[in-house]
């Protein structure tokens, strides 16, 4: 599967950079063939606009970038890190610490309410609680109210909530404690275009104030314009 770069930024040195990738393949296992990535080059508080058809490998590149999976070759640097000098342990506390995500399933806590939703990476991790300010609840609450979700549901299970307020609680978590990057995969699938919109300057808005680079995947093309810089990751015709 071959793809390409539509357009990224200029180069800078790696300090400045919240990702950087080189060569990236990948092959799931029982998959005969391997999935290759364009060289990403994003500089720290920009976007990335991630999009292609179906079964381009936009979601296993977010789970490369996530750490979840390791590359069978290739380079992939976060925040001036290379993923590969870091073993799982050292790879998953650098996810908890710099890396927000809403993933299509949203990995919200079931049994959880909106709010400890919203706090959990607070307490998997003393960076982003130390950043969330003295009362994460507080800073958890705000994020909640800036993203729409009506105070009453706060304290529900947030299985019992819609599946567009579940979508802006997992936006809400991914914000928590400002870290430096945020992965999302589709996640205004679920949503109307003027909410799609609304959730998307939102989130975009909420990032800048933090200096965060959303990594944001999606079919729609019609997105592509909120964004600094786009990637498209096309099939072999
Ligand atoms: N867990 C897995 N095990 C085996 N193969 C997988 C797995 N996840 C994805 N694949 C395969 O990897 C390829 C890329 O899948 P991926 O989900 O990354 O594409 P995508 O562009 O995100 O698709 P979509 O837009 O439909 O979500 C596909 O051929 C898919 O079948």
């Amino acid at each position: 599967m071959n793809t390409k770069t539509v357009q990224t930024s200029d180069a800078l040195d790696g300090g400045s950079l919240a990702i950087q990738s080189k060569n990236v393949r990948f092959c799931w296992p029982g998959q005969a063939s391997e999935l290759t990535f364009p060289d990403i080059h994003l500089p720290r508080a920009q976007h990335l606009f991630l999009h292609g058809p179906s079964g381009t490998g936009k979601s296993t590149l977010l789970g490369l970038l996530a750490g979840l999976q390791a590359p069978a070759s290739g380079r992939i640097d976060l925040l001036g890190r290379n993923l590969g000098d870091m073993r799982a342990g050292q790879r998953d506390r650098f996810r908890a610490d710099h890396i927000g995500v809403i993933f299509q399933q949203f990995n919200l806590v079931p049994y959880l309410s909106a709010l400890d939703n919203a706090i959990l990476p607070c307490r998997l991790s003393p960076l982003r609680q130390t950043r969330a300010g003295q009362a994460p609840e507080n800073t958890a609450r705000e994020l909640l109210k800036q993203l729409a979700v009506p105070e009453e549901h706060w304290h529900r299970n947030v299985t019992k909530l819609s599946i567009g307020q579940q979508q802006r609680v997992a936006a809400a978590r991914a914000l928590m404690g400002n870290p430096e990057i945020i992965l999302a995969d589709e996640p205004t699938s679920a949503l109307d275009t003027n909410n799609r919109d609304r959730f998307l300057d939102l989130l975009l808005t909420l990032a800048a104030r933090h200096n965060s680079s959303v990594v944001f995947v999606s079919h729609d093309q019609a997105l592509a314009g909120h964004f600094h810089n786009q990637m498209t990751l096309e099939a072999d015709s």
